[in-house]
């Protein structure tokens, strides 16, 4: 178990539309209550303070329990979480998570931490068969921004893009199922059971 860790500060992504999974991934249940609070909750754990990234018109709808930051930018996706966050707090890093990987664990973000390396850009979890940095699982380094804004200024929006032109501290999880997203129904079904039917991330175990 590691502590809270000063200036380093959590966002849940969740400004996404869900139109392939047809409704609001944060509002669904894989360990008995919203994802929104299971995530939001599990990053309290380790940050200083967490906030619920959300696109401007989906603030209405949500609880006064959580920290939220709208996105303030005009393009969509979700690197305009990412900055509209920093354009709030520019001196902090930010442990990004997005809603939509219901097999991440408390375990795997302590594992990040501790892998972390202040001096890159970002500290991420390499993913895939090409071993390419996911951003929505990373802690980005308060000195990302100016790059970023420049890559922004550029048209660009893809923060995968934009990890990949940049120095990355590449972590590699313990299994590459943790970072599973979920996205349509079908995606859902199948964490839910690997869930139920693995200690993948049984809460139990995740510690
Ligand atoms: N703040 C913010 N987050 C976003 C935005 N778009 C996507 N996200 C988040 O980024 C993550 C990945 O999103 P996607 O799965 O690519 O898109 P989505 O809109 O959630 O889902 P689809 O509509 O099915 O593509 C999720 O956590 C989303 O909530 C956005 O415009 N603003």
């Amino acid at each position: 178990m590691i502590n809270k860790q000063n200036n380093l500060y959590g966002l849940v992504l969740c400004g996404g539309r869900s139109t392939r999974m047809g409704k609001d991934k944060g509002l669904l249940s894989y360990y008995g209550e919203s994802q929104r609070k299971y995530l939001y909750k599990m990053l309290d754990e380790l940050c200083d303070k967490v906030f619920i990234s959300l696109h401007g018109d989906q603030m209405n709808n949500i609880s006064a329990d959580f920290n939220t930051i709208a996105d303030n930018d005009h393009f969509p996706g979700p690197f305009n979480g990412i900055y509209s966050a920093h354009r709030q707090f520019p001196n902090v890093a930010w442990l990004v998570i997005a809603i939509d990987m219901p097999l991440l664990r408390e375990k795997d973000l302590q594992q990040l931490i501790t892998s972390r390396n202040h001096e890159k850009t970002a500290t991420a979890f390499a993913t895939g068969e090409k071993k390419l940095p996911e951003p929505l699982c990373a802690i980005w380094e308060p000195g990302s921004f100016l790059p970023a804004a420049e890559f922004i200024g550029e048209n660009q929006s893809g923060p995968r893009r934009f990890l990949l032109n940049s120095d990355v501290q590449l972590v590699f999880p313990e299994d590459d199922t943790i970072l599973m997203n979920a996205n349509t129904p079908e995606e859902s079904k199948a964490a839910l059971k690997k869930i139920q039917t693995s200690e993948i991330n049984n809460p139990a175990t995740t510690k």
